[in-house]
């Protein structure tokens, strides 16, 4: 289109952290940051930053299997690109823990299941409490946001 005013360069692609919002019915699972310390104490969801050549679902998969120990199946996105810091965008899940009970092994000191009058009773990372609305929002309009959900 002509006159458009876009005289950049090539837009630079985000940096894609993914994460997982594992629910197990109504709880919903959140993990407390222990690094670096600008960010520590920060509880957020499960996950991290997308490898080179790496698919997004397979990275947030590979995640949960470090930082929790558990194998998840994933179900629907979460919205879109939810903002992070300049040139990052997070992206988001909803999952379930297949096998293995989840432990905070890396990058995280604590986990809590959030029952469902609790899940804005942590002190989420800015970037997350939208992510957590839109959730309970998704929840409560009665969207099966879960892969294969059972009762
Ligand atoms: N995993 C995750 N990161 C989040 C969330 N919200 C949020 O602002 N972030 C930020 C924190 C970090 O700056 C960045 C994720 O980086 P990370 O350190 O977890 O990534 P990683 O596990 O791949 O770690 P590394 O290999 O770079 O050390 O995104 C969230 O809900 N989950």
């Amino acid at each position: 289109m002509r006159g458009s005013g876009c005289e950049g360069g090539p837009v630079t692609p985000p940096v894609v952290v993914v994460a997982v919002a594992l629910l197990r019915g109504r709880q919903l699972l959140a993990a407390r940051r222990s690094a670096p310390s600008a960010l520590a104490g920060g509880w957020e969801l499960p996950g991290g930053k997308v490898e080179p050549g790496e698919r997004e679902e397979d990275a947030l998969v590979r995640e949960c299997v470090e930082e929790l120990g558990v194998e998840v199946r994933l179900g629907e996105r979460v919205g879109g690109d939810w903002p992070l810091s300049p040139g990052r965008a997070l992206r988001v899940w909803t999952g379930s823990v297949v096998e293995g009970e989840p432990a905070p092994l890396q990058d995280h000191d604590e986990l809590r299941w959030l029952s469902w009058g609790d899940w804005e009773s942590v002190g989420w990372l800015p970037a997350d409490m939208p992510v957590v609305g839109r959730l309970r929002a998704l929840v409560e309009e009665g969207q099966d946001v879960l892969p294969g959900a059972t009762t």
